[in-house]
């Protein structure tokens, strides 16, 4: 029969409980972070798995199979495993053995967790997954229902709305879901471009940056990650959200127009993506507006990776210091910065409600 001292007892049938009764555990929420993903390492094969997998996300890449297929088997996997393995291992965590996104949205989860667990104690479980890679999301949401929680909230860690990043991020989580035999009760985040304390987050880090400068910079560049100007045109709000994060980030720094600059970056492939083209606009302002001094921030990443450690602070940084730029820094993503912490915390606070006594 059912034991009432154990720890492990069947939740929702303490009296009738047959002795054979699977354990179950005490009732919590879940909390799952979800980032982009990364590869295993830099090596061909590894680097192979990871971008087939993105590539081949119709959300990402939208074209017909029957084209896209080919061209990505053949001629893509054939080459870009080998420029993007030689462009993480530049920026590779060597120590850890794993890319600084996996670093780092470790940290952010052991931060969060802490942050929740103050709040919640044992009522809840805090964890984070890949939509690509490891750890992926279906092994996450299985740990997460085998340990007793009953309801999950789902928070993609991307602060503006893509179908290329939040979309398929559900749409993976919804795929684990379909799995589960007794399925948790599930909500997923909203986008959190326009949220105070994100806005607040993002201005201390400049500001922080700019007070250790000796000359302030004559432009800051918000450098957002591109997708397809079509995506644009066929409904994905991404555009909007971004422009708006740059408009309130203004607001709360006190500036104008000219000190501030939305800029799209990472175009993949021949069609035209959003813009303007950071790596063309820095080195646009460096030529024709005489510009020598940029800060570049990066606000759609909530975490540094390899579009900003590598694309912006070498690619980017080397188009503007060749046409005549001379100062140029990275202010880093807000990564597990307390600022940060603070801020997604609220957010996913907001989204407890009614699930959990706050
Ligand atoms: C092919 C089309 C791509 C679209 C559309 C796209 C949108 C998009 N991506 C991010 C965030 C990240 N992208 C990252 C890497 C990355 N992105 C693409 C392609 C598209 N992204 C590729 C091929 C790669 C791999 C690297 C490379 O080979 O160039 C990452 C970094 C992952 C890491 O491990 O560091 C992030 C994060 C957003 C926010 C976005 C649309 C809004
Ligand atoms: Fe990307
Ligand atoms: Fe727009």
């Amino acid at each position: 029969m059912f034991d009432a001292k154990s720890e492990v007892r069947p939740a929702t049938c303490p009296v009738h409980a047959p002795a054979d009764h699977p354990a179950i555990e005490p009732a919590r929420v879940g909390i799952l972070l979800a980032n982009l993903g990364t590869p295993d390492g830099t090596d061909y094969w590894s680097m192979r798995r990871y971008l087939n997998e993105f590539l081949s996300d119709k959300r990402v890449v939208d074209y017909s199979a029957w084209i896209w297929q080919p061209l990505l088997q053949l001629v893509i996997l054939s080459k870009r495993p080998f420029t993007s393995g030689a462009a993480y291992r530049s920026i590779w965590n060597t120590e850890a053995d794993e890319s600084p996104l996996l670093t780092i949205t470790k940290e952010q989860t052991a931060a969060i967790k802490e942050e929740m667990h103050k709040r919640y104690g044992d009522r809840v479980r805090v964890d984070f997954c890949m939509r690509y890679g490891n750890p992926s999301t279906k092994s996450k949401v299985r740990e997460m229902t085998e340990a007793g929680c009953q309801k999950i909230l789902f928070f993609p860690l991307y602060p503006h709305y893509a179908g290329a990043t939040s979309a398929t991020a559900n749409d993976q989580f919804f795929r684990a879901l379909m799995q589960e035999k007794w399925q948790p009760i599930a909500r997923v985040v909203e986008p959190y471009y326009e949220d105070p304390a994100y806005i607040d987050a993002l201005a201390q880090s400049i500001e922080t940056a700019y007070a250790k400068m000796d000359k302030k910079p004559e432009k800051l560049i918000c450098s957002y990650h591109g997708v397809p100007e079509r995506y644009l045109r066929e409904g994905d709000p991404y555009h909007c959200q971004c422009q708006k994060t740059t408009r309130l980030l203004k607001e709360r720094l006190g500036w104008d127009d000219t000190q501030i600059v939305t800029t799209f970056q990472s175009r993949f492939g021949p069609e035209e993506w959003l813009k303007p083209y950071t790596v063309k606009e820095v080195a646009r302002l460096a030529e024709e507006e005489g510009v020598k001094n940029i800060a570049v921030c990066a606000p759609a990443f909530s975490a540094d990776c390899i579009e900003t450690l590598e694309e912006i602070n070498e690619e980017i940084k080397e188009s503007f210091e060749e046409a005549g730029g001379e100062h140029f820094t990275y202010i880093p993503c807000l990564n597990a910065d307390a600022a940060h912490i603070h801020a997604l915390s609220g957010v996913i606070d907001r989204n407890l409600t009614g699930w959990i006594d706050q």
